[in-house]
């Protein structure tokens, strides 16, 4: 408009001409999304990153993967060989919304049939926003056995970002366990109940040291220290140079610090979504969350500085995760002077909450969130045992996935065979239950069913926490919604009061994200609009609870779905569909 007005004026007719060429230039740029085509094999391979020896998933070669580098608007196209030679996989695209694609969100039971070996599977979708994001596994407990990589999407040519930096770099913080993934999952559905305990290294971008001569390593196994696959990951600065750390957890259990010595960080990106910059000694990072953090190299540039990870809210067993940060021109095995951080008090989670509470929307990026919602459900997260078999339950269901997947059986109508059509519940017995003890009746229910939600209904979910079958216990869970960015409306400790606590929510500058924390003891409130037809996984990101049932799905808008690629197809009832 103002510039039809102009152009009435002779004056600035010029002036004009050159806005109207700029714009056409801009928009020429920002609708040329490229096409970023990658072929990957992923395969088992001995690997040792914290040293000691053992299998782990690579893809072409490499655990942490290959990083995803793309623009807004990108598509992605990856050729997924499995050459894994008796096992399934899929890969999920962690924060990216698949509109449009939900068959290639890689969420095996829910959204495709697994990619059998010897099979190559072709993933395909757009990233259709900016900002820092993962991909891993989504196939039983294979994510652990290092099959995870990350994510890179730049803003359009002419977007300019509200915040600066010289460079950057991507580092995705993992805790490491010696033992398999199938002997931690048997483990798991054992009766009675094995349970791997904690973590035996900290890896920082895909490597950790373990003690070698730790009386654990058995005869047979190989540890070396000298292993190329263990050196330190190292951060080289340039003094007065500003990096931008894409920093993300994909650990199975662990809640992770992270910490530079010496250095601030600044944050200013959350899940793909800028946030209203503030600064922190040392960050917490749950699994399956990104953010992006500012750090300047202003410190005394003779030495180099630790780089730590060390465990929160769980009692840390595992020694801290070291890579280093190096100043240009030291040499990157120059090693730091001093001892590296041991981060905050394991049990302060009035610091966690704290730090949780400060993340909210960027002033100039805020997306004001729908004031009312259309429906509130309740999940209460329990540690509960069903037939004597250890499980984690929402409102007593402990989830199991179906032999075929959600996506394709509401599309194709045979729900009924598939899964339980009874809906699990909205809420719990919230004015009844007492969430500081240990249940004296810990039984829970199995259940397939998932949840329907209108299409274009604003959702509120509110995740409660609990004391778990241990006294005096809760643990810290991380949800992660598929299809989707959420809200976060509010945190708040001990038992979460429909009445008033809706009336505290953060409607001004929540920050968008897809995942979160519920912090021990205490619960978390998200809000967000089901307008992405599909089916989509909601679960807590710990690898071992998912796998015993923490997790419920969402459907909205299946019928809006276009029309189901047949290589998601093979699988349990899906079987007749590819058939001739
Ligand atoms: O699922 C879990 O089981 C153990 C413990 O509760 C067993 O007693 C633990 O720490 C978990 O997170």
């Amino acid at each position: 408009m103002g510039l039809f007005l102009e152009w009435r004026n002779p004056c600035s007719r010029i002036i004009s001409f050159g806005l109207f060429v700029m714009m056409i230039l801009l928009t020429t740029s920002a609708v040329e999304a490229r096409v970023r085509h990658y072929k990957w094999e992923v395969k088992y391979q001995f690997q040792s990153p914290d040293c000691f020896r053992k299998l782990v998933i690579a893809i072409n070669g490499k655990t942490p993967g290959p990083t995803i580098i793309a623009q807004q608007g990108d598509t992605i196209i990856v050729e997924l060989k499995n050459s894994l030679l008796t096992e399934n996989v899929a890969i999920h695209w962690h924060g990216i919304r698949q509109i449009g694609t939900p068959w290639s969100d890689g969420t095996e039971g829910v959204t495709q049939c697994p990619i059998t070996p010897g099979e190559t599977f072709i993933y395909k979708f757009v990233v259709d926003r900016p900002g820092s994001y993962l991909y891993h596994a989504h196939y039983g407990m294979q994510r652990e056995a290092g099959l995870y990589g990350s994510i890179r999407v730049a803003v359009p040519d002419a977007v300019v970002e509200p915040f600066t930096y010289d460079y950057d770099r991507t580092i995705i913080l993992n805790d490491w366990y010696h033992k398999s993934t199938y002997e931690q999952a048997t483990g798991l559905s054992s009766k009675p109940f094995v349970w791997v305990g904690e973590p035996q290294s900290l890896l920082i971008h895909g490597r950790g040291r373990f003690n070698c001569s730790s009386p654990t390593i058995g005869t047979s196994d190989t540890c070396n220290t000298t292993s190329p696959d263990c050196d330190p990951y190292v951060l080289t600065v340039v003094p007065g140079k500003t990096v931008r750390i894409r920093l993300s957890s994909l650990s199975s259990l662990s809640a992770l610090n992270f910490e530079i010595e010496g250095h601030n960080l600044t944050v200013v990106e959350a899940d793909g979504h800028f946030v209203e910059p503030f600064v922190v000694k040392n960050i917490n990072v749950y699994s399956g969350e990104t953010y992006s953090v500012l750090v300047t190299a202003d410190q005394d540039p003779s030495r180099n500085y630790w780089a730590a990870s060390n465990v929160i809210s769980r009692r840390p067993t595992t020694p801290t995760g070291l890579a280093v940060l190096n100043y240009y021109p030291n040499h990157p095995s120059k090693t730091p002077p001093s001892a590296p951080p041991t981060g905050p008090l394991w049990n302060d989670s009035d610091y966690r909450l704290a730090q949780s509470l400060k993340i909210k929307a960027h002033p100039s990026h805020v997306v004001a969130p729908p004031v009312e919602s259309d429906r509130v459900i309740i999940l209460l997260n329990t540690q509960n045992e069903v037939d004597g078999f250890r499980r984690w339950s929402v409102n007593n269901v402990s989830f199991n996935l179906p032999h075929t997947p959600y996506l394709i059986a509401l599309k194709k109508r045979f729900k009924h065979t598939v899964f339980d059509q009874m809906p699990p519940p909205d809420t719990y017995d919230y004015k009844n239950y007492d969430i500081n003890i240990v249940q004296p009746n810990p039984n829970a229910t199995v259940s397939n069913g998932i949840y329907r939600l209108n299409f274009n209904s604003t959702v509120d979910i509110v995740l409660q926490n609990a004391n778990t079958m241990n006294p005096n216990n809760s643990e810290t869970h991380p949800w992660h919604l598929h299809g989707h960015d959420f809200w976060v409306l509010g945190y708040g400790k001990g038992k979460y009061d429909p009445i008033e606590d809706p009336k505290k929510y953060n409607l001004v500058n929540p920050i968008m994200k897809n995942t979160v924390p519920v912090h021990s003891m205490g619960w978390t409130a998200l809000r967000f609009v089901a307008d992405n037809p599909g089916v989509w996984a909601f679960h807590c990101h710990i690898e071992a609870h998912f796998y015993m049932g923490m997790g419920i799905v969402l459907e909205e808008g299946v019928e809006r779905v276009g029309k189901l690629p047949t290589s998601i197809m093979g699988c349990g009832e899906t079987k007749s569909l590819i058939r001739p």
